[in-house]
């Protein structure tokens, strides 16, 4: 019931788009409501013998009438159109927004392909349950309760047949209920793990081809899809079988209904327009149990797909996916608009008391981390290979949650990490940057407002002129998938552009030395402390950086081992001198 409550609040959100679809088709389902009519009237007067021109005027009538129905049959073809756009764009936007709302680091749940899986398919779901159930059945329902008003008069006994196929479906519908839902579960489980292998593959076609696992790959996707295929012709082959079923005991009742009118025909308790309606309208009420069976069929396909969306991501439930969002399908959309820091917001100092965070998966990260970050100062985060160095940055940006402890931005408590540190206050560079497939431009501004951005000083500040000039169009350049591609050395850049262009109170880099020379680095740090209002927090294990450090944070299995500058650590700190002598 709570899934159906759900769908209702769609209609109730998006009333427009809905009773425009369900009145234009309700209008072409009434049409045979009267063509039934004038049928009889035509065949009565057919029966008496009157054959003068009244039977002429029906005959147009009836011709008008079908015309009508064409018109509005065409009409339901747009509005169901821009209803079933509206309500799956309402779930879609309202799944893309929480989904956005996550911490960064821990979005989803499921692998990119499966999470698209459920935003194309188990949304369709949804949508094609509101047109079968909404539009259509419901109509047929209404048509079906007047048709049944006229057929009581001309014949309850008979009329009240026509509900035994209904019985025979609704009993089918309750006991194949698990078994429907039980198989698309299973379909629904075997295409995501097909699409996350899919997903998998493209994203190493490198590794396969330079380990030659081309084979073994292709085999282990043969076997994921010969499970998929199982599932999915069973789910499929129940679902036509049940619908099958249906179409035969609607055939069954009609055939059953017509020997018992041919019988009052006999007994002349029928006329020849009182049989004409009543086959004419039994057919779509036969039409109706159909539809009956189907809706309760979809309903339980429609469950399987929303608890499939909630999966997605930690905390979904069904009221987040049905809020009244605007969609601006025909108003404008607003302006972003930039956040302008106060004076009083602006960075004096950024400090952390006991964060802890360690991954459920391999009890891994950082426990009790307490530091502090002066303005203008440049803090270095140093440690070996899985000392927490990622994960502390990610938890102090509120990109993971922390089970434990806090931050403070000049001495204030944060309480929304993620939502808080964002531009102007900080801007982040990952360890493994990612870009769109557009221009480098685009990649640097990513929707920030061209004309208030410095592309060109902050392309300087992160040494990427020269890579800039010597490719074809420029900052016009296309990057990634569909264009030219990017050294790590130069992503690395260009992801630090894309930070530099923000103005930001703190610049956060999470290893960006790892892919560049010494000399750029060098260059790199140099131009960004000519700036004078910069303050830094980068892991780092390079020489440059450290020599640079105003403090140096040396982790240690997830705990700071040890804080200051590099000449004291390398002094009294076993551990330093051991990353020293290893760096470059
Ligand atoms: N996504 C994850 N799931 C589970 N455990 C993780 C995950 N990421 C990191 N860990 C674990 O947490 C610990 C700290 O990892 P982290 O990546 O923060 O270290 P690091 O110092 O940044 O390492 P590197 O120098 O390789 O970048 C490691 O023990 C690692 O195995």
């Amino acid at each position: 019931m709570k899934n159906f409550k759900m769908i209702l609040k769609i209609l109730k959100n998006k009333p427009i788009a809905f009773l425009n679809s369900y009145i234009t088709y309700q209008l072409a389902t009434m049409f045979p409501l009267v063509t039934g009519l004038l049928m009889r009237e035509i065949f009565s007067n057919y029966e008496k013998g009157k054959t003068d021109t009244t039977v002429w005027w029906f005959i147009g009538f009836f011709i008008a009438v079908l015309l009508a129905r064409i018109v509005s049959v065409y009409f339901y073809s747009i509005t169901n159109a821009t209803s079933r756009f509206v309500s799956s764009s309402l779930v879609r936007v309202n799944l893309l927004n929480k989904i956005m709302e996550k911490p960064g680091a821990k979005a989803l749940n499921k692998s990119n392909g499966d999470t698209l899986n459920s935003f194309r398919e188990d949304i369709g779901q949804i949508e094609d349950f509101i047109t079968v159930c909404f539009n259509e059945f419901l109509s047929v329902f209404i048509f079906s309760a007047l048709s049944l008003f006229v057929l009581i008069k001309i014949n309850y006994k008979i009329t009240l047949l026509v509900f035994s196929p209904l019985i025979s479906v609704i009993i089918i519908v309750r006991m194949t209920g698990n078994r429907i839902t039980k198989y698309r579960k299973d379909n629904r489980k075997a295409t995501g793990v097909v699409s996350s292998a899919l997903g998998e593959m493209f994203t190493n076609i490198q590794a396969i081809k330079v380990y030659g696992s081309e084979e073994s790959m292709k085999e282990n996707f043969k076997k994921l899809n010969t499970a998929r295929e199982k599932f999915a012709i069973r789910d499929n082959m129940f679902t036509q079988l049940l619908m099958s079923i249906y179409e035969n005991i609607l055939s069954i009742g009609t055939g059953m209904i017509l020997i018992v009118v041919s019988f009052s025909i006999k007994e002349e308790k029928f006329n020849l327009g009182d049989f004409t309606i009543f086959i004419y309208y039994m057919n779509f009420i036969s039409s109706f149990i159909q539809y009956f069976g189907n809706v309760m069929t979809k309903y339980k396909h429609t469950a399987v797909a929303i608890k499939s969306i909630s999966d997605i991501s930690e905390g979904i439930n069904r009221e987040n996916l049905v809020e009244n969002t605007p969609l601006y399908i025909k108003e404008e959309i607003p302006e972003i608009q930039e956040n302008n820091l106060e004076d009083g917001d602006k960075l004096t100092a950024l400090s952390t008391e006991n964060l802890t965070y360690l991954y459920p998966e391999t009890g891994g990260g950082i426990e009790n981390i307490s530091l502090n970050v002066e303005k203008n100062t440049f803090t270095v985060v140093t440690g070996r290979v899985g000392s927490g160095k990622t994960t502390l940055l990610r938890t102090l940006l509120g990109l993971l949650k922390p089970q434990d402890g806090k931050v403070y931005w000049n001495n204030n408590l944060v309480n929304k990490p993620d939502e808080f540190f964002i531009p102007p206050r900080i801007a982040y560079s990952p360890q493994i940057p990612h870009f769109f497939s557009t221009t480098v431009e685009e990649n640097i501004l990513l929707g920030k407002d061209k004309n208030k951005s410095d592309i060109n000083n902050a392309i300087y500040l992160a040494v990427m002129e020269k890579d800039i000039e010597n490719i074809q169009n420029g900052i016009h350049t296309v990057i990634g998938t569909n264009g030219v591609k990017l050294s790590g050395g130069q992503q690395q850049r260009l992801s630090a552009a894309r930070m530099f262009v923000r103005d930001a109170e703190l610049f956060v880099f999470d290893d960006i030395s790892s892919a560049l020379d010494v000399e750029t680095e060098e260059a790199l740090w140099t131009r960004l402390f000519e700036k004078e209002n910069a303050t830094c927090i980068a892991v780092s294990n390079r020489r440059g950086a450290l020599k640079r450090a105003d403090n140096i944070i040396l982790l240690k299995d997830g705990k700071v081992m040890a804080q200051g500058k590099l000449d004291e650590l390398l002094g009294n700190n076993e551990e330093m001198k051991l990353i020293w002598g290893e760096s470059i």
